[in-house]
């Protein structure tokens, strides 16, 4: 028997080894970045064009947001409490922005309720380090509020503070007195009631008779609305009203200012994750509710 040729090699393209995950995973990346970065140039041109058009419209003069949702954000992310509280924070920063970019006047937020003191020690701490961190970043020179000449003030029982945050929020509202475009109230420890009953007070106290104490000298006296802004801007009623985190209770927020017509949204959303996405079809809905009066306002003359 002859010796057997052992045939050739068969000649192929493919790799004889496998490419390694890391090959694999940058291929995909040189593939998807460019994609990425197109579609996040044409996301951030469409809300700003978005934005643009709808400032073009009517705008409220006065929104409220109830800031809730924190903690049940940070269990549902298996975070601590106090990650979820920094998370609104920033929240916040993005919505005020937001607000800024609409034009809208006068923004309250509710960011601490008279009742949280019954919070632990650490937590209530964690809220009043947090505040005076981002107010302080915000109202500092080249801040966010002093760019856009927006006011801070302070609203509720200030003395319940310790006294050096009490200091530190005193020269924040004075390094932004001046400013015109606008106001920022941050409510805190604060409860609607309270402001309420301290402005029958104020008014006893300017005049003693029981006839001083009608509906409008009471309301001109609560402590959000007496400043000549919020006059000038709607008297210092809500236009709307938000609470996130699907709670539906107002729990003492700016009662008799949401009493006036506001439109009052209660959304899924916990505060952390709270931005344009929410906040445009209620604009948009306010919108159209105030196009509707306008024309029913023209019908009838
Ligand atoms: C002014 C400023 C910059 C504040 C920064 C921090 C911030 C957003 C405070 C809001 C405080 C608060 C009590 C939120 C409600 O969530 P929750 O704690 O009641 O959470 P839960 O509803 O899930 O219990």
């Amino acid at each position: 028997m002859g010796k057997r040729n052992k045939p050739p090699p068969i000649k192929t393209d493919v790799p004889t080894a496998a490419p390694d995950d890391g090959e694999v995973r940058g291929a995909t990346r040189a593939l998807l970045w460019p994609i990425s970065a197109l579609l996040h140039s044409i996301h951030t041109l469409l809300t700003t064009l978005l934005l643009s058009v709808i400032a073009l419209g009517p705008m409220p003069t006065h929104i409220g947001f109830v800031m809730d949702g924190n903690r049940r954000y940070a269990r549902s992310h298996g975070q601590r409490i106090a990650r979820g509280h920094e998370k609104g924070s920033e929240s916040l920063k993005r919505t005020l922005r937001i607000c800024l970019r609409l034009n809208i006047p006068i923004v309250s937020v509710y960011a601490f309720a008279i009742d949280n003191f019954r919070r632990s020690p650490e937590e209530v701490d964690t809220l009043m380090r947090l505040a005076t961190e981002s107010l302080a970043e915000i109202c500092r020179e080249g801040g966010f509020l002093q760019q856009h000449s927006i006011r801070l003030r302070c609203i509720g029982r200030m003395e319940l503070l310790k006294p050096d945050m009490q200091k530190a929020l005193q020269e924040m509202e004075a390094a932004t007195a001046g400013n015109k475009n606008g106001v920022l109230n941050v409510c805190g420890p604060y409860a609607s009631r309270d402001e309420i009953t301290t402005a029958v007070r104020d008014t006893l106290a300017s005049n003693p008779s029981p006839k001083a104490i009608t509906p409008e000298a009471v309301f001109g006296r609560l402590q959000s609305v007496s400043a000549a802004e919020d006059i000038a801007a709607g008297g210092g009623a809500l236009d709307i009203l938000i609470r996130t985190s699907d709670t539906k209770r107002l729990s003492d927020f700016m009662l008799w200012q949401a009493d006036r017509g506001a439109q009052v949204h209660f959304v899924k959303t916990y505060w952390p994750d709270f931005g344009l996405t929410d906040l445009l079809p209620i604009l948009l809905g306010w919108q159209q509710r105030e196009w509707l009066r306008g024309e029913r306002h023209e019908g009838w003359e």
